[in-house]
């Protein structure tokens, strides 16, 4: 089974994935780490050497080449993936398709104190600037990410919660 993670930045796709991954002993992958490898260089330089459109075009490609060539394995997506081409109906038809639905608060504290540069969307962004950018970000994607199969809308947005949805 292919399960694949999807909400915003700072949701927890990356670091519940590695977890769910090695509980459920599954591969894991991170789209952006794979694309980072593929093409190899960093997320950061793709936007800034090619902007975002080309990047877009690069993670769609990434997506198809993972669907179909990976079996078993705990996929966490970038936050934008499923708001371009039809990322969601490839990842829904391929898989299972979990949305880490955590409010902008919580998300923005969280980035908040992350390395906003490994995020370009987020980079350089001022405390107030990272909390509307959440929260509005979040709104126009709400219709792309409530296309997934699953959704995890309750606190504690821990494996606890990914592992009950399937009974695991
Ligand atoms: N369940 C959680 N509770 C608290 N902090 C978390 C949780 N999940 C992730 N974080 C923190 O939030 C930040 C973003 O997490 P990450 O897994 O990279 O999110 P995503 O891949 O969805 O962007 C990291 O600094 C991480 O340590
Ligand atoms: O929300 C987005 O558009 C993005 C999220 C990032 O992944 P994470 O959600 O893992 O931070 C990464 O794909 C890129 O910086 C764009
Ligand atoms: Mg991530």
């Amino acid at each position: 089974m292919l399960i694949f993670l999807i909400g915003m930045m700072g949701s927890g796709k990356t670091t519940l994935g590695k977890e769910l991954a090695t509980e459920l002993n599954y591969s894991f992958v991170d789209l952006d780490a794979f694309i980072e490898e593929k093409e190899g260089r960093t997320i950061a330089q793709i936007f800034e050497q090619e902007g975002q459109e080309r990047f877009r075009k690069i993670e769609r490609e990434a997506l198809q080449t993972i669907v179909a060539n990976y079996k078993n394995a705990i996929v966490a997506t970038g936050g934008g993936t499923p708001c371009f081409f039809d990322n969601m109906a490839l990842m829904n038809a391929g898989g299972e398709t979990i949305f880490l639905d955590v409010p902008a608060e919580f998300i923005a504290q969280r980035l908040s104190q992350s390395d906003l540069s490994t995020r370009p969307l987020l980079a350089g962004k001022t405390q107030s600037e990272l909390f509307s950018f959440v929260g509005e970000t979040l709104a126009e994607r709400r219709q792309f990410y409530a296309q997934a199969k699953h959704i995890v809308a309750r606190p504690p947005y821990t494996i606890d919660a990914l592992l009950a949805l399937f009974s695991l």
